[in-house]
């Protein structure tokens, strides 16, 4: 972890198998106190940026996620949704793998679109207005990524646990598979991240570090305000 954070590390929040029981394809298996993944959340690498950072209302956090399958499903976050900012949209974010891979898998609340963004190291995702997101490490070595989210609202996670998690689960043998929760789920769409255009973003953001955005307020700004993505 530490290489690829040279600032102060607080405690990481963490979840466990049994915190995540209700979003996995199993839920039967026995609720076990083991970590799945480690969150850090709000770190800057000095006040200058913490301030920045808290001016603008944003947070950085770095998540790692250790591989591994639980059943035969690959080990995954809890999933959310954000709620809407007071422009009508909701709130975006943005990833950066660090080190590892990604399967952003993302959905809209009514479940007419689903996708998944395939991203490795360097590869910069946005998680567009409206879509609740999981990652999964689909890989066997850890996942490490970064974000940046606005600050300003708590994630919904309500839908994903009734549900009992998202609209597919990823198995270690047999891929994509519907979770059968749902019903009349739309294919799932597979795209690489270097397909997605982030505005703003995008071209800039080739080998640069999530991080050094901090301090960037007119590229970041739609994190607050996702009107700004139209
Ligand atoms: O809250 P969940 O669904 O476990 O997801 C954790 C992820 O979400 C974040 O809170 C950002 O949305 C990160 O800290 C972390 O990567």
């Amino acid at each position: 972890m530490n290489k690829f954070w040279d600032g102060p590390l607080p405690k990481p929040n963490e979840r466990t198998v049994e915190d995540m029981q209700c979003v996995l394809a199993e839920s039967s298996l026995p609720a076990e106190n083991k970590t799945l993944y480690f969150m850090y959340r709000n770190l800057s690498k000095n006040e200058e940026d913490s301030m920045w950072l808290s001016n603008n209302n944003l947070r950085f956090d770095i998540t790692v996620i250790p591989p591994g399958v639980i059943g035969d499903e690959f080990v995954k976050t809890k999933g959310h949704y954000h709620p809407e900012a007071p422009c009508g949209l909701g709130y975006p974010e943005i990833y950066q793998v660090l080190k590892g891979k990604a399967h952003f898998l993302l959905q809209k609340k009514d479940i007419l679109d689903i996708c998944v963004i395939k991203a490795e190291k360097g590869d910069i995702v946005l998680i567009k207005p409206g879509y609740g997101h999981v990652t999964i490490n689909p890989s066997d070595e850890t996942l490490v990524m970064a974000n940046i989210v606005s600050d300003n609202f708590e994630s919904e996670y309500g839908n994903y646990i009734k549900m009992h998690g998202a609209a597919y689960y990823e198995f270690k043998d047999k891929g994509f598979v519907k979770n059968l929760h749902y019903k009349n789920i739309p294919e799932i769409k597979i795209i690489n991240a270097s397909q997605c255009e982030i505005p703003g973003i995008s071209e800039k953001g080739k080998n640069k570090s999530l991080y050094s955005f901090i301090g960037e307020e007119k590229v970041l700004d739609f994190l607050n305000n996702p009107s700004l993505l139209e």
